[in-house]
């Protein structure tokens, strides 16, 4: 796993220096937690007073039955604190949830608002959220683990800062002897609650490593469950699922023996502690040195110095896996803008990686632009051969280019670099509009510059809905007629506007999918502003009548176009043809 900025400290200071809701929830929480403190006295002292007038056998008079009524009403006050305590928690954890979902999901899309926050920009997107079920896993599941960090763990935590102190100066000043044992034994619960913490902290981590792992796994199965049924592989895959699961169970069932453990340790710390001022207080109750009342009120309130700390050790297992949690979602808001955004990016699952659009960048506009290849090349991490060597080539205005080359030497990797999904390894991509102004792509506002990119991917996607809901994608005001008219154009006549499409387009042939995209390519162009077109062998399996629609398409788009092309026919229809060299084969 990369290694990623962990916050280690009581609270996570990232939640605190990027979300307003948390720092006014904490400040609505100490003033909450001082409250119940004075309370929590108050409530000691009401107690001792009438126990000890009980003893004395004044019977009940006014002076008991006001303490009593004071009493009752302290009691419904800490209540009604609770109960506003979890309420504020509540609030907070879902405004917390929502802010980093939206800043998550802006993030990979390429918003960035992320980096505009806090991001150092030095860490690296962890391996645990790398994949989409990765990120189904954090962004659903996952934030939701933040719950009990908000709901429990924080709450307590303000208390355990509080209700101590207030405690112990109370008790100081009715007996200072039980006040400095208080005192002393206090940090030790603290002692031990820090190392309990630094061993669940490694538990808990890998207990969500193991859920991360679990859900990965299941979900490339699931991508891979037609191809292993076809190749009767499916019944291996059982014990796979198995062992993975296993793994989990066994990580979860160490995490909460863990956290039964501890709280048993920090339990009888503050059990001996108590009982060391109770002994105290005791023996000097017989000896006659200490009042009835100053003993009551002490051996009451002393319990409650140490209550808060030991709950706050229970919750902070609770806690754990959230902390785990917002450590993923911060290496993905922290990452280099361009990292996360590979993410949803084209073809490209792995680096070199595309980068997020920068609001504050230059967009030119790319009617009658001349766009420049300079011997751009890319490279894979991990891959002897680059995907693309150094190319250079021009894309000429209102010219269609065909880009060709055997199978595997880069062209669609190109097409990649053009959209801006993959930043080249060297060389760069010069823009020179019509009046003579040049840009560096790498300077360029990705999200204006994609806006007036007309793309047809060799795999295009298709989103549930309508044939026309899909091709409206590329001008979303497009009329009906001019819907009808690109897929007519695209030779795609027969596919109703209408006609419902499925996730992904699976009720409809390959061809019909290219035809579709095609037709969105084109609506792009004529109603949504593109100047360029970026095909990715957009004729491929089409028969010869939409083959020949498609390329008068094509030529009458009068709009820059590159198209790559294995076809002898489109190639010959192109302005410029650009041929790739073969990948080199590197045997070792
Ligand atoms: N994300 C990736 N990670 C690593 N290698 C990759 C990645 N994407 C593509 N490649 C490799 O880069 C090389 C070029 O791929 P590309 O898809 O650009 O070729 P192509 O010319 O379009 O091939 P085809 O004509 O078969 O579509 C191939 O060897 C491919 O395996």
């Amino acid at each position: 796993m990369t290694p990623v900025a962990s916050a280690r400290g009581p609270i996570d200071p990232r939640l605190v220096r990027r979300s307003r809701a948390v720092r006014a929830y904490l400040v609505v929480s100490i003033v909450l937690a001082t409250l119940v403190a004075g309370l929590v006295v108050a409530q000691a002292w009401l107690i001792a007073s009438v126990v000890s007038d009980g003893f004395e056998g004044s019977g009940v008079t006014e002076a008991v039955t006001t303490a009593l009524v004071a009493l009752a009403a302290v009691v419904a006050g800490r209540a009604l604190l609770g109960w506003l305590h979890t309420v504020v928690s509540a609030r907070a954890a879902v405004q917390v949830k929502q802010q980093l979902r939206s800043e998550v999901v802006a993030q990979l899309l390429g918003g960035s608002p992320g980096s505009t926050a806090s991001g150092s920009g030095t860490a690296s997107v962890s391996s645990a959220v790398s994949s989409s079920s990765a990120v189904v896993t954090l962004l659903g599941p996952g934030l939701d683990k933040l719950d009990p960090y908000f709901a429990k763990y924080l709450p307590q935590l303000v208390l355990a800062l509080t209700v101590p102190a207030v405690v112990v100066v109370s008790v100081f000043v009715a007996d200072p002897l039980s006040g400095v044992t208080i005192a002393v034994t206090l940090p030790l619960v603290v002692v031990f609650m820090v190392l309990v913490g630094y061993v669940t902290r490694d538990r808990t981590e890998r207990r969500w490593r193991a859920l991360v792992r679990l859900s990965h796994h299941f979900s490339d199965v699931l991508d891979g469950l037609v191809v292993l049924k076809v190749f009767g592989r499916s019944r291996n895959q059982t014990k796979g699922i198995a062992e993975v699961g296993e793994r989990n169970r066994r990580e979860t069932m160490g995490a909460l023996r863990l956290a039964f453990l501890s709280s048993f340790v920090l339990e009888l710390v503050a059990s001996i502690s108590v009982a060391l001022v109770a002994v105290s207080i005791g023996l000097r109750l017989v000896e006659g040195h200490m009042t009835l009342m100053t003993g009551l009120f002490v051996l009451v309130l002393a319990p409650d110095a140490y209550l808060p700390l030991r709950q706050v050790g229970a919750h902070f297992h609770d806690s754990a896996e959230g902390r785990a949690v917002a450590d993923d979602v911060y290496a993905i808001l922290d990452a280099p803008a361009g990292r996360a955004s590979r993410f949803p990016a084209g073809r490209a699952s792995g680096f070199p990686a595309g980068r997020a659009s920068g609001a504050s960048r230059d967009h030119p506009t790319l009617a009658g632009a001349t766009i420049t290849l300079e011997e751009v090349s890319v490279s894979y991490p991990g891959r002897t051969t680059p995907a693309l060597a150094a190319t250079s080539l021009t894309l000429a205005p209102g010219q269609v280019t065909a880009l060709t080359g055997p199978s595997g030497c880069g062209k669609s990797t190109l097409v990649d670099v053009l959209m801006g999904f993959v930043a080249p390894t060297t060389g760069r991509v010069v823009v020179r509009t019509a009046d003579g102004t040049t840009y560096d792509l790498a300077d360029l506002d990705l999200t204006a510059w994609r806006a007036e990119l007309a793309w047809v991917p060799q795999v295009p996607g298709v989103l549930a809905g309508t044939v026309a809901g899909n091709v409206r994608l590329g001008a979303p005001d497009a009329s009906d007629r001019d819907v009808l008219a690109a897929l007519r154009d695209a030779g795609a006549p027969d596919l109703h506007p209408w006609r419902d499409v499925h996730e992904g387009g699976a009720n409809l042939s390959a061809g019909e999918r290219r035809r579709l995209a095609v037709a969105r390519a084109l609506l792009r162009v004529r109603r949504g502003g593109a100047a360029v077109m970026l095909l990715d062998e957009p004729t491929a399996g089409l028969d010869p009548t939409s083959e020949q629609q498609v390329r008068r398409a094509l030529r009458d788009a009068r709009v820059t176009v590159l198209v790559v092309a294995h076809r002898r026919a489109l190639v010959a229809d192109a302005d410029a043809v650009v041929p790739l060299p073969a990948p080199l084969v590197v045997v070792s």
